[in-house]
C-alpha cells in the first residue's frame, strides 16, 4: 500500500493501478489504507520526516506560539501537531471526511494510538525525556475539538462560526481539496479569515503534480509551480517567511514543500 503523486511532465508513476481520477473524498478516501502509508512504508517515510523536522524547526525556533491551533485537514492522523502542542494551549483537529473524524476522535478517546512512532522520533528531536504515553495524554488534554471542515466553503466551519486562530497548520490538505490553480486560489483566499492578525500559516503541499493515490485511488491535484504559490498567498495576505523544498528523484518524482507565513496586518 502506498501514496504516489503524479508529475505533471507525464513521467511514469510507477505505482498508478487506476487511470480515472477522483475528487470525491468522501467516497473513495480511504483513512485504514493512507494510515498504513504513514506507517510501514520507508520511502513515503523520507517524506513523513521532510514534514516532522520541518514542523520541529519551525515550532523550536521561538517565533509560534499562542492560545489557538488548527491542524486543517487532519485527515485521520495526529502526527501533524506533535511538534505545535507544546506552544499552543487548545488545539483543534479537523477535516472534510467523517471516517477520518472518528478515527481522531478514537484516539482523542484514549481508543487507539496509532502514531506513536512519529511521537517518538519528535520527543528525540526535542531531546524530550516525556514518554510516549505521556506526549498522547498531554495531547489530547490540549485538543478542544475535532471539526468537520471544508476548506473550499468561505466559511469553512459552516454552519458553525468559531473565534480565529493563532496558527494554522495544513499538511496537503488545499491542494488536495483542489484541482486547478483557480480552486487553489479561492480556497485559500479562505484561510486568512480563520487567522488573527499576525496569525502564522505553515502549510505543507506538493508542485508540479496532477495526481496522487491512496491505494489504487488517484486523487485529482492542482498544477502548481513554486511562483503560483508565492503569488496566491500574497494576493490574500499571506505573506511566505519562510519555504523549503525536499526532492530527491530516487524515491518521489517531484518537489514537496513546507512553506510558514504571516497573515499581513491591514
Ligand atoms: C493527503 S491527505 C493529508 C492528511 C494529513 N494532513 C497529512 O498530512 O497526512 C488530504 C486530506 O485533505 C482532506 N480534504 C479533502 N477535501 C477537503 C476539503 N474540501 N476541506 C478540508 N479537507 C479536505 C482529506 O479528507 C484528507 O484527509
Amino acid at each position: 500500500m502506498s501514496i504516489k503523486y503524479k508529475s505533471s511532465s507525464g513521467k511514469a508513476d510507477h505505482t498508478s493501478k487506476k487511470e480515472s481520477t477522483t475528487d470525491n473524498y468522501l467516497k473513495d478516501f480511504d483513512p485504514r489504507v493512507y494510515l498504513e502509508k504513514l506507517r510501514n512504508d520507508p520511502n513515503e517515510d523520507k517524506k513523513f520526516r521532510f514534514s516532522l523536522d520541518g514542523l520541529h524547526e519551525v515550532f523550536s525556533g521561538g517565533k509560534c506560539f499562542g492560545k489557538r491551533l488548527l491542524d486543517l485537514g487532519s485527515g485521520p492522523s495526529i502526527h501533524s501537531v506533535i511538534s505545535a502542542s507544546r506552544h499552543y494551549d487548545e488545539i483543534y483537529l479537523s477535516d472534510y471526511v467523517p471516517q477520518n473524524l472518528s478515527i481522531l476522535a478514537d484516539w482523542w478517546t484514549g481508543k487507539i494510538s496509532h502514531m506513536d512512532h512519529a511521537i517518538m522520533y519528535c520527543l528525540d528531536m526535542e531531546h524530550n525525556s516525556q514518554t510516549v504515553a505521556q506526549r498522547n495524554q498531554e495531547m489530547r488534554q490540549k485538543i478542544k475539538g475535532i471539526l468537520q471542515v471544508d476548506v473550499r466553503k468561505s466559511n469553512p466551519f459552516s454552519p458553525n462560526h468559531l473565534p480565529p486562530f493563532d496558527a494554522i497548520i495544513s499538511s496537503f490538505c488545499v491542494d488536495s481539496a483542489t484541482t486547478s490553480l483557480e480552486d487553489y486560489d479561492n480556497a485559500t483566499s479562505n484561510i486568512p479569515a480563520m487567522l488573527t492578525e499576525n496569525g502564522t500559516y505553515i502549510f505543507t503541499g506538493a508542485m508540479d503534480k496532477t495526481y496522487y493515490s491512496v491505494g489504487g485511488v488517484n486523487f485529482k491535484y492542482p498544477t502548481l509551480s513554486k511562483n503560483d504559490i508565492y503569488q496566491v498567498h500574497r494576493k490574500h495576505g499571506l505573506v511566505i517567511e519562510m519555504f523549503k523544498e525536499f526532492q530527491n528523484e530516487d524515491i518521489y518524482d517531484g518537489t514537496i514543500f513546507m512553506a510558514v507565513a504571516r497573515k499581513a496586518v491591514e
